[in-house]
């Protein structure tokens, strides 16, 4: 039988080393995943006078591009699970860069839809999950802060992006740009290229792995077994790519109806902040320049909400850490209709900026605090298409609210007070969770395969647990060793 080692079944992340420039990698796919569809906005107005449509006409090439990067979670998930993140990042890439450049020779409002909101919008998606995926691969107890610092590729790539996405429309149009903009995307390819498989050994070494354990299982009988399991389980299959079991996971409903809930509310005070900001008469510089002091603060806000997370008096309860940030995000967005004047609309982009990216920051690490890092692969995939519902219907839904009243302060309301319910919602249900987590841990006194974790990981015993693509690992014994080989191979 295999060595584990020759398997892959047995790897601790390194938490360091290649895992830097793994990281390096995730910022700028991260990065260009989240900014890039924000940064469009600069190209709407020549875009609607060109094609002499509506402004909510080209609105919706955003909107069917953050759709496609939210919708394609699950499909990312699959491939990832199937390939891995390098070649479906570097595919994500090529879709992104292949569909800018297309888009850049489109003579109608519908061929941009496809181009930049379907094509682009999907490499996106392939960029996004699987960027976020290696990271719990490459780093468990610097796990925390290596999602900080790569979340905080976003405002970094926003606060780029921007101003040299109006240098290539003032020196070049939409479409000169568009087709820069194309060549400019083919780097999360490069991203891509970092991304060094961990854990698993996916060469000739695991085939020949894989011939030696059948062998040695068929000589004890064992596969025969198997082979029956295996034609029970044909739906099992499709499992391995995407575990729905996920739905039967505590902790994982917990953040998903915490989430699709606090994304009602998340979205709509940056897309109307410039506007309201004009609404009270301030200049258009002015009122984008509040957008800037919130990337900036933002920029700061995620990698040291990380460093935090990564403490030990704060890592074992994460999820109120959490809970709490997206409170205050909702408390900000109540108290924002109190500013009376430019001074008062630059304190609450501040503390927007704060509480913003301390949301960001820890949005993926809590779900693989909750999940474990190999289950983590799936969830993502399910949580951001269940997000995709509210976060598609946020802004209209605010903006629904500004057309009634004539007034934003309800927009700030609504936004406020989804958020507050939601971060309350969590703090309670991860209450629970916890205390369930520490009865089951009592009860039964080792890991809890149903939760995904271990059951002391809410306590932070992340030091000596070994991980196997981010699994934590106990010890096996002689037939249970076997047949998770043959079970290793019958994923394979
Ligand atoms: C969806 C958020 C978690 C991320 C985002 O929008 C951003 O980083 O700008």
């Amino acid at each position: 039988m295999s060595s584990p080692a020759s398997t892959g079944l047995a790897s601790t992340p390194p938490d360091g080393g290649w895992g830097w420039a793994v990281l390096f990698g995730a910022f700028i796919s991260i990065g260009f995943s989240y900014a890039f569809p924000k940064a469009l906005a600069i190209f709407f107005k020549e875009i609607q006078d060109f094609f002499g449509t509506s402004y909510s006409e080209v609105a919706w090439v955003s909107s069917i591009m953050l759709a496609a990067t939210y919708g394609g979670g699950p499909i990312s998930s699959i491939l990832v699970n199937r390939f891995g993140s390098r070649p479906v990042v570097i595919f994500g890439g090529l879709l992104c860069g292949i569909g800018m450049v297309s888009a850049s020779f489109c003579t109608s409002i519908m061929q941009l839809y496809i181009c930049v909101g379907l094509m682009s919008g999907f490499g996106l998606a392939l960029n996004l999950q699987p960027s976020v995926i290696i990271i719990g691969k490459y780093f468990l107890k610097r796990r925390p802060i290596a999602n900080g610092l790569a979340m905080a590729g976003s405002p970094v790539m926003l606060c780029t992006l921007a101003p040299l996405n109006q240098f290539l429309f003032d020196n070049f149009g939409w479409r000169g740009s568009f087709l820069i903009l194309g060549a400019i995307l083919l780097n999360c390819c490069v991203a891509g290229a970092l991304f060094r498989p961990i854990g698993h050994a996916t060469g000739p070494i695991q085939k020949e792995a894989n011939k030696e354990v059948k062998e040695t299982a068929k000589a004890v009988g064992f596969l025969a077994a198997t082979e029956e399991e295996e034609d029970k389980q044909c739906c099992a299959k499709f499992n391995q790519y995407l575990d729905c079991s996920l739905f039967k996971h505590r902790g994982f409903l917990i953040y998903l109806v915490g989430n699709v809930l606090m994304f009602l509310g998340f979205f709509a005070p940056i897309v109307f902040l410039a506007p309201y900001a004009k609404h009270m008469g301030i200049d258009e510089y002015s009122a984008a320049f509040l957008l800037s002091i919130l990337a900036i603060v933002d920029m700061i806000a995620r990698p040291t909400t990380g460093l935090i997370a990564n403490s030990k008096w704060v890592r074992p309860k994460i999820q109120y850490f959490f809970s709490f940030s997206i409170a205050f995000n909702g408390a900000c967005h109540l108290l924002c209709p109190l500013a009376s004047d430019y001074a008062g609309l630059v304190i609450y982009s501040v503390f927007f900026g704060l509480a913003f990216g301390m949301v960001c920051a820890m949005l993926f690490e809590t779900l693989m605090d909750l999940v474990g890092a190999v289950r983590f692969t799936s969830a993502v995939g399910l949580v951001t298409i269940a997000e995709c519902c509210t976060i598609l219907l946020g802004p209209p839904v605010g903006g629904a609210l500004i057309d009634t009243f004539g007034d934003y302060k309800y927009m700030f309301i609504k936004c406020g007070a989804v958020m507050v319910l939601a971060g309350t919602f969590l703090f309670i249900m991860n209450y629970y969770n916890y205390r369930m987590l520490a009865k089951e841990e009592k009860a039964v006194g080792t890991k809890d395969p149903e939760h995904g974790k271990p059951m002391n990981e809410g306590s932070n015993n992340w030091d000596s647990e070994k991980m196997q693509d981010g699994q934590e690992l106990e010890p096996l014994t002689d037939e249970q060793g076997l047949k998770k080989e043959v079970n290793g191979l019958t994923e394979v």
